[in-house]
């Protein structure tokens, strides 16, 4: 399997101070990747150093994608991203213009389909204000996937929602997955919803990779007593 996201010795933060120290992993292409931290520990930063916005500069080290490809960006916050008095529809088209990609009727209802907005119709002629935070959710995940990136970065796309929706997301970003083979990597404070979705998770701490590795390893046998804690606070994990 490719490589497609390399990150050697990254050190990066805000004007001149580093947040995030050293940090370094790969993901393979078609894999679902999630960090996971407690608040402060640098998760956003990461994903705004990755995909080059946000204000955040490299201080020391590499990142590197394969040439030409699209990163995704689904931020904490969607609402932020759009225009709450506009309809997605137009938001939708104008996004897809600004990357050359033609908006097709057909395609744009089969991703909002997959990520379980049924009437699409109704959800392209809605405005943000007129939508729940699930489903103004779903939509930032969808706009960015018909971006077609070749990395979908994925921050705490779910931790504004309730237990039921944050279900439904994570199993909608997991048929994304299966479908379009899209390399996921998002972060999040829950260790719960990694063990859910990763093939791979990163703990991070103060702004350090504590551990990184298969799901399955990290989770039935944590190296750093930080994360055997953070196991202690999740009870009854289930890896399929
Ligand atoms: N725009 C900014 N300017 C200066 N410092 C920032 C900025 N954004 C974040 N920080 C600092 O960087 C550190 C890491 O923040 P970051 O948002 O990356 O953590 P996080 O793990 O994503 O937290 P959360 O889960 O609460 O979103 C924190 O100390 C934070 O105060």
């Amino acid at each position: 399997m490719d490589t497609i996201l390399r990150i050697n010795n990254l050190s990066a933060g805000y004007g001149d101070e580093s947040v995030i120290n050293d940090i370094s992993f790969e993901v393979e292409a078609g894999k679902r990747v999630c960090i996971v931290g407690e608040s402060g520990s640098g998760k956003s930063t990461l994903l705004k150093a990755i995909h080059g916005f946000g204000g955040v500069t490299k201080t020391c080290g590499s990142i590197e994608t394969p040439k030409d490809i699209l990163l995704g960006i689904v931020p904490q916050n969607p609402g932020g991203s759009f225009n709450p008095i506009r309809t997605y529809k137009a938001q939708i088209m104008e996004a897809l213009k600004s990357n050359n990609i033609d908006f097709k009727i057909d395609e744009v209802e089969k991703t909002l389909q997959i990520l379980g907005l049924n009437d699409a119709k109704r959800a392209l002629a809605s405005r943000p204000y007129e939508l729940s935070g699930g489903m103004n959710q779903r939509m930032a995940i969808a706009t960015t996937m018909l971006l077609e990136p070749g990395i979908l970065l994925c921050d705490e796309v779910t931790s504004a929602l309730d237990v039921k929706t944050a279900g439904m997301v994570v199993e909608q970003l997991l048929e994304i997955n299966k479908l379009k083979g899209t390399t996921i990597l998002m972060v999040t404070h829950h260790l719960g919803i990694a063990s859910k979705m990763a093939d791979y998770i990163g703990i991070m701490k103060s702004g350090r990779m504590l551990e990184y590795g298969p799901a399955k390893e990290i989770l039935e046998n944590p190296q750093n007593e930080y994360t055997k804690n953070l196991l202690k606070a999740v009870p009854r994990l289930k890896v399929s």
